[in-house]
């Protein structure tokens, strides 16, 4: 495996007249590593996206990708290495899924046969084999969006970029994406997958990246973000039968608000609170829930509101 990164973004910023799409933006990505980047509407997700495939160029900093600025001739050939999702996927309607399909391979260097071949497996790959002979116009939206897909995967890129991958997929297509993107990693692909869905997206992302009106709030792996953080465990004992409540070192951990059973405990206080939970002779059952994706990012737009600073906790990004 290569040490150097896929990507690197240095002081990257990109500005559109007076507005900051994106400002002093550092990071890198390795190779079989999988980036979540998450952010508001117009936080500047796609404008990166953008930049790391040369389809516009920085307004200040620099832009790395597979060894070259993206943006330059030399780029030609590490194009047909990456995939791309775009947010909102369009193709030839009058063409069948199987024709589109067999173009973008042709356009990624496959000859003809092989080129038809990759194709069907894509489709069937997707699920959207059974439809392959039928005018891309005939589509539902989540059978255009396995098409997006197929085409994004088509010969197993290095790097994959995709905007909202899952929009559209019922949940079993989710899961046979996930599974997908799980496959490619362990392949040494690396992938920047932009979603506002977080729930089922931590298990599949090594990293995240949060984004707030071009800048970057916070990047690292989710238990470095919930760290720093600092966010309480959730513990649910069941079987106190209210005893709860007549316990003045529990009470001081209760819940605010309507619940008499939930804890909020720092996580440095958790093994603590577990062994004196266990001390109760009515105890059957605990609940440990650590906090999930969609709160961290709630916490890092909210610290950015009440105005924080930037943080990277990647080890050597
Ligand atoms: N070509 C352009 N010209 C001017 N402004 C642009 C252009 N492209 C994007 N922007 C602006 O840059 C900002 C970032 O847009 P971007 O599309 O990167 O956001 P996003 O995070 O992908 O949003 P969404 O989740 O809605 O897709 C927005 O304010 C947008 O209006």
């Amino acid at each position: 495996m290569s040490t150097s990164p896929i990507i690197s973004l240095s002081n990257v910023g990109k500005q559109y007249a007076k507005l900051t799409a994106l400002n002093s933006i550092d990071m890198q990505l390795n190779q079989g590593e999988v980036l979540g980047l998450f952010g508001h509407n117009g936080a500047g997700k796609t404008t990166m996206m953008k930049l790391i495939l040369g389809v516009i160029s920085p307004s200040h900093g620099e832009v790395n990708v597979m060894g070259v600025a993206p943006d330059s001739k030399a780029a030609w050939h590490m194009r047909e290495q990456i995939g791309y999702l775009p947010e909102n996927v369009s193709f030839y309607e009058h063409l069948t899924g199987l024709e589109v399909l067999t173009y973008f391979a042709r356009l990624k260097g496959f000859y003809p046969k092989p080129a038809k071949q990759h194709a069907i497996e894509l489709l069937e790959q997707v699920g959207v084999v059974h439809a392959m002979k039928k005018p891309v116009k005939t589509f539902s939206k989540g059978m255009r969006q396995r098409l997006g897909l197929a085409q994004a995967f088509i010969g197993k890129p290095k790097l994959l970029l995709l905007d909202e991958p899952t929009v559209g997929l019922d949940p079993i297509a989710t899961a046979d994406f996930y599974r997908t993107v799980d496959q490619l990693k362990s392949q040494g692909t690396s992938v920047i997958l932009c979603s506002h869905v977080l729930p089922g997206v931590e298990q599949h992302i090594d990293r995240a990246m949060i984004l707030s009106s071009g800048n970057m709030l916070a990047i690292g792996t989710l238990a470095e973000l919930r760290r720093q953080a600092n966010l309480p465990i959730k513990i649910t004992p069941h079987g106190l039968n209210g005893a709860l409540r007549q316990d003045a070192h529990l009470l001081k951990f209760l819940e605010s608000g309507d619940s008499d059973s939930v804890l909020m405990v720092p996580e440095q206080d958790k093994v603590a609170m577990l062994r004196y939970l266990l001390a109760f002779e009515t105890i059957d059952d605990i609940d440990v829930d650590k906090a999930n994706l969609e709160q961290v990012y709630q916490y890092y737009l909210q610290q950015n509101k009440s105005g924080s600073k930037v943080k990277n906790l990647s080890a050597g990004a």
